[in-house]
Parts: C-alpha cells; sequence; structure tokens
C-alpha cells in the first residue's frame, strides 16, 4: 500500500497528515507507530489522519506516536486546518469547523503558515497539590496536563522528571502530560513538555501551552491575555483568553516541512 503523506510542523511539534477523506486507510498501531518512529521511519510525535466528516469540515483522526490515539492535539489540529485549507476542503474562506473525538472545534488560517484554533473551556483545575518534590497543578484543556514552575527552565532534566509525573496513574489516572513554566514576563511563560503517548520531550505542545496560560492567570504569575509563550523550539504560541475561559484560543505556526510517499 502507498501512501502519500504530508510532514508538518506546528511549532516544532511534528505530525504526519495524510488525506484520509475517502477511507482508503486504515492503519495499525504498529504502522503507525513505525511510521512516527525517528530514523528508521519518517518520524514524528503523531499521525493525523483527515478524514469526512457528516457535519464539519472534516474530522481530526489523531494518533500518538506510540501508534494509539491521543486525546486532543492543539498543534495538530492547527496543522489540520492548515493542510486542510491548502488542498482546498473548502474551496473558499479561511475558517474551518473539525470534529475531534467528541468534540467540534473551530479554527482559521490567519496568513501564511498561521493558525488560530478555538480551544473548548478547561476542567478539572486541580491546585497547588505534592508529587514527590514538585508542587504541581493540573487541568484539562482537551487532553491532560499536570503543571510545575521552575526558576531556571533550561537546568531541568524534562525527560526524568517529567517521566516520573507522567506515570503517577493514582493522581492523574489515564496519565497525564507534564509541563515546567517559567515565567518571564507578566505576559509571558516558556514551556518545556514531557508529552504523554510520545513518552519523551517534544518540542512544543499546544494543549499544554494553553493550560500553561490559564494556569497562570488563575494563580496570578500572570495578568493579562493573551500570553506569549515561547516553546522548546524557540517559537512562540499566543493564547487569549477571557475571564470565564470559555472564549480561549491558540495561534502560531503551522507549516509543511515536506511530502512524500511511504510504502507499507
Ligand atoms: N501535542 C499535543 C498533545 C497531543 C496529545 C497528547 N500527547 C496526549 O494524548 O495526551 C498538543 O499540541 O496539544
Amino acid at each position: 500500500m502507498k501512501i502519500d503523506f504530508t510532514k508538518m510542523s506546528g511549532a516544532g511539534n511534528d505530525f504526519i497528515v495524510i488525506d484520509n477523506r475517502q477511507g482508503l486507510f486504515s492503519l495499525t498501531h504498529e504502522q503507525v507507530r513505525a511510521m512516527c518512529t525517528r530514523r528508521t521511519g519518517i518520524g514524528a510525535d503523531g499521525l493525523i489522519l483527515v478524514e469526512a466528516s457528516g457535519t464539519a469540515d472534516f474530522r481530526m483522526n489523531y494518533h500518538n506516536a506510540d501508534g494509539f490515539p491521543g486525546s486532543m492535539c492543539g498543534n495538530g489540529g492547527r496543522c489540520a486546518v492548515y493542510f486542510a485549507w491548502l488542498i482546498g476542503i473548502r474551496p473558499a474562506g479561511l475558517r474551518y469547523a473539525f470534529d475531534a473525538g467528541p468534540d467540534r472545534y473551530e479554527a482559521e488560517v490567519t496568513g501564511e503558515e498561521a493558525v488560530k484554533l478555538h480551544m473548548r473551556p478547561p476542567s478539572d483545575f486541580r491546585e497547588r497539590f505534592q508529587v514527590g518534590a514538585w508542587n504541581c497543578h493540573f487541568v484539562n484543556t482537551g487532553s491532560p496536563h499536570a503543571i510545575a514552575y521552575v526558576n531556571d527552565l533550561d537546568k531541568i532534566d524534562v525527560f526524568t522528571e517529567g517521566r516520573a509525573i507522567r506515570h503517577r496513574e493514582e493522581l492523574f489516572p489515564g496519565g497525564a502530560n507534564v509541563n515546567f513554566l517559567e515565567v518571564t514576563a507578566p505576559d509571558a511563560l516558556s514551556i518545556r513538555t514531557f508529552e504523554r503517548g510520545v513518552e519523551d520531550e517534544t518540542l512544543a505542545c499546544g494543549t499544554g501551552t494553553v493550560a500553561a496560560a490559564l494556569m497562570s492567570y488563575r494563580l496570578g504569575k500572570v495578568t493579562t491575555s493573551p500570553v506569549r509563550v515561547t516553546v522548546r523550539s524557540g517559537e512562540t504560541l499566543m493564547v487569549g483568553f477571557n475571564d470565564a475561559m470559555d472564549d480561549i484560543y491558540l495561534e502560531g505556526p503551522a507549516r509543511v516541512v515536506y511530502r512524500g510517499t511511504i510504502t507499507l
């Protein structure tokens, strides 16, 4: 089976994106994992099948690099929308609606290689609890996110510390993504994320970035919206929100890295 794919980067979070609107491809977990594996496969943090939806412009069928379906992926959603725009899923217009899991999302292409994704209201805010030596916080922004604040982000061993927190199933049933944050200004943060399903640090995480901005505002660590969040790739994501946190967006770069064909 030959599959045409587009490799995309959402602020450094990278994805294999496949047009599956005809329903031609049914990939096993092993095939997804092999395609996402770096060095021996294409290499990516996740794989997105863009599929037909009865009521939205498309459905985002997202898998983590481990081959299994993931929860909401913010950067993946932004890449999927840019992909949909590039292949002309809607002949005219920059606004898209897509389904992901049980939820409907709206987004717009805001410029060349730029997408703004409207997020769903967060749930399950939990503040100030101890996980080993870490003072942690938690919020679900479509994916579950633990958060810890640090003074010097460069010094953190994200792989070791993140992995230990990620697996605390008694606190986070199903596991959690783990974000380490440094507050750099009243409207700015830097973030590093250990991603569940990738089982490693990634160069950016969209739902983690939203979790970081919302939690930091709740805790008074940032005082305004939008919040500029610098991710590990060095790129910046913007998170805007109202006080009620029911009108939230994630905006930033989404670009094509290359196109190819893989034979499975
Ligand atoms: N990279 C993502 C998050 C993807 C889902 C996550 N790894 C999970 O299943 O927990 C993002 O940009 O939000």
